[in-house]
């Protein structure tokens, strides 16, 4: 018994976090899987970018948030693993048993999947030979700004991470130059507004045709561009290429026959505002999870994992209470409170 789960979260992005982190309020034993080796979901794509869209948070980098996020989902010591995907999923009478990548099983009475879109890996360059130089100028997200001071940028695509990195690096850069293989990029109009007037060099109908390495054959030096509609080209040099053409997306859980999910498509779950799923015991929160009016963003993830442990909470014990919890409420808080006043007190007596 004592390794059977309350609930057993699947997922450690935004979504997941914060349900580990709402579960442990409710006084649910929780369990989360996630199949990356680190936590934070998609935000780790953005480490570098400002957060400006989260309530009551000022402007945040990814990679902060993330940290933090994690921080809170430890509050209660919930038991997190990492780099173990979910394959499978059965149900035994009351019990769920969650098969992982590495032959393990799981147990757990109740299952809250948050996956996001499924498993997502950057689309990568097509071009012969070009993973070999991943390691170092061919970039698929930005990791760091201090790489990119004074350099010479060509970013390729038109959407709307490849124009905010275009935004948020020309202050920084020698020249940022992006290409993008349609007539007009398919970014939100005010950020190519903003690029045009960071001075960002756009060229549409254009696309990298080929690289061409240094000396060393370590790094690309030149990258070839081809217009098609000019049927033009022209060979640059360059010191950073920075590739942003979507992401792949790999539908991550199996169920058994007997657990039959609705699906939007191959990826996305039909459900309630609730994270009620059409299976019993089974939940859902964030992007994986969809429903009539549903928002897609941070803040949407977290009202969504609420609701979902409600559920979970009142699934599993039907007299408990349904609705959301303010945080003084919480006995659990009381304890954790008073060191942290504490510790308020003694360093503005100093
Ligand atoms: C480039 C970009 C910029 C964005 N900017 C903003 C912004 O400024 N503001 C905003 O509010 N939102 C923004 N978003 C959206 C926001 O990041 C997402 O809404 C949020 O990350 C969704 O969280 P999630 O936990 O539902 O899913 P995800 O973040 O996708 O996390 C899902 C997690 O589940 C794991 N997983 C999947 N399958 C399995 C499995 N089988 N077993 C174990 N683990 C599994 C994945 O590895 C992943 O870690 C942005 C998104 C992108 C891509």
């Amino acid at each position: 018994m004592q390794n059977i789960y309350d609930v057993t979260i699947i997922g450690g992005g935004p979504a997941g976090l914060y349900s580990a982190f709402y579960s442990g309020l409710r006084g649910l034993k929780t369990k989360l899987i996630e199949s990356q080796q680190e936590l934070g979901g998609k935000v780790l794509l953005y480490p570098e970018k400002l957060i400006w869209d989260v309530g009551g948070h000022p402007p945040v980098l990814g990679g902060q948030f993330v940290k933090q996020l994690i921080e809170q989902a430890k509050t209660f010591e919930p038991t997190i693993l990492t780099n173990t995907k979910v394959d499978f999923i059965e149900r035994h009478d009351d019990l769920f048993i969650i098969r992982t990548s590495k032959g393990e099983q799981h147990h757990s009475k109740t299952i809250l999947l948050a996956i996001g879109g499924g498993i997502i890996s950057p689309q990568k360059l097509t071009l012969e030979g070009a993973e070999k130089y991943e390691m170092t100028n061919l970039h698929y997200t930005v990791q760091s700004y201090q790489r990119f001071v004074d350099k010479e940028i060509i970013i390729s695509g038109g959407g709307n991470a490849a124009i905010d990195w275009a935004v948020e690096l020309s202050p920084i850069a020698k020249n940022v130059t992006v290409v993008y293989r349609s007539e007009q990029l398919s970014a939100h109009e005010a950020t190519i507004e903003e690029a045009i007037k960071a001075g960002v060099q756009i060229e549409c109908n254009t696309t990298i045709t080929k690289l061409t390495a240094n000396t060393e054959k370590t790094a690309i030096q030149f990258v070839t561009c081809e217009n098609s509609q000019t049927q033009q080209s022209y060979t640059r040099q360059i010191d950073e290429v920075i590739v942003s053409h979507g992401y792949n997306r790999e539908s991550s859980v199996e169920f058994d026959e007997a657990i039959a999910l609705s699906k939007k498509d191959d990826y996305y779950f039909e459900g309630k505002a609730t994270g009620e799923t059409v299976h019993p015991g089974i939940f859902a929160a964030g992007d994986i999870l969809t429903f009539e009016g549903k928002v897609n963003l941070l803040i949407g993830t977290f009202q969504d994992a609420a609701n979902a442990v409600n559920s979970i909470k009142t699934y599993l014990e039907p007299s408990a209470y349904r609705y959301g919890m303010v945080s003084s409420h919480n006995d659990l808080f009381k304890e954790k409170n008073r060191s942290i006043i504490e510790k308020q007190l003694v360093k503005a007596s100093k």
